[in-house]
């Protein structure tokens, strides 16, 4: 199944977050996309964040952005970190409650790209 297709299941303390080389495959099957193959994302050095900054035409944009990524973490239930500045968002995903990655910040990676194409 597509990672777009999928739904981030809830996510408790005691699940291990994902190994460097799970977090590996699902960054490969997440950058296969038209839209993350403009820009990919990254897995950060210390393997807790994925990681993509977007850009948009001005402030307002970027805000709309935003609030569209708003509408998708809170069907989710997951919620990304958020930088907006004009012309750009960084968006950050990590699940706070394992302290690190998990396949639910994959499938919100994946929709958000989706909201981009
Ligand atoms: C009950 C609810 O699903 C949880 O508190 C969710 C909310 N959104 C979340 N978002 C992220 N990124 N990590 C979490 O652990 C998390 N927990």
């Amino acid at each position: 199944m597509e990672l777009t297709d999928k739904r981030c299941a809830p996510c408790e303390g005691g699940t291990p977050p994902l190994s460097g080389e799970e977090a590996q495959s699902l960054l490969q099957e997440l950058n296969a996309s038209a839209e993350a193959q403009k820009t990919p994302w990254t897995v950060t050095a210390d393997e807790r964040q994925l990681k993509k900054g977007f850009k948009l035409k001005n402030f307002v944009e970027a805000v709309d952005f935003v609030n569209r990524i708003k509408d998708v973490a809170e069907e989710e239930s997951h919620h990304p970190d958020l930088e907006v500045g004009y012309g750009k968002v960084v968006v950050r995903l990590t699940t706070h409650a394992i302290g690190g990655l998990s396949e639910n910040d994959f499938i919100l990676a994946a929709k958000i790209d989706a909201l981009r194409s």
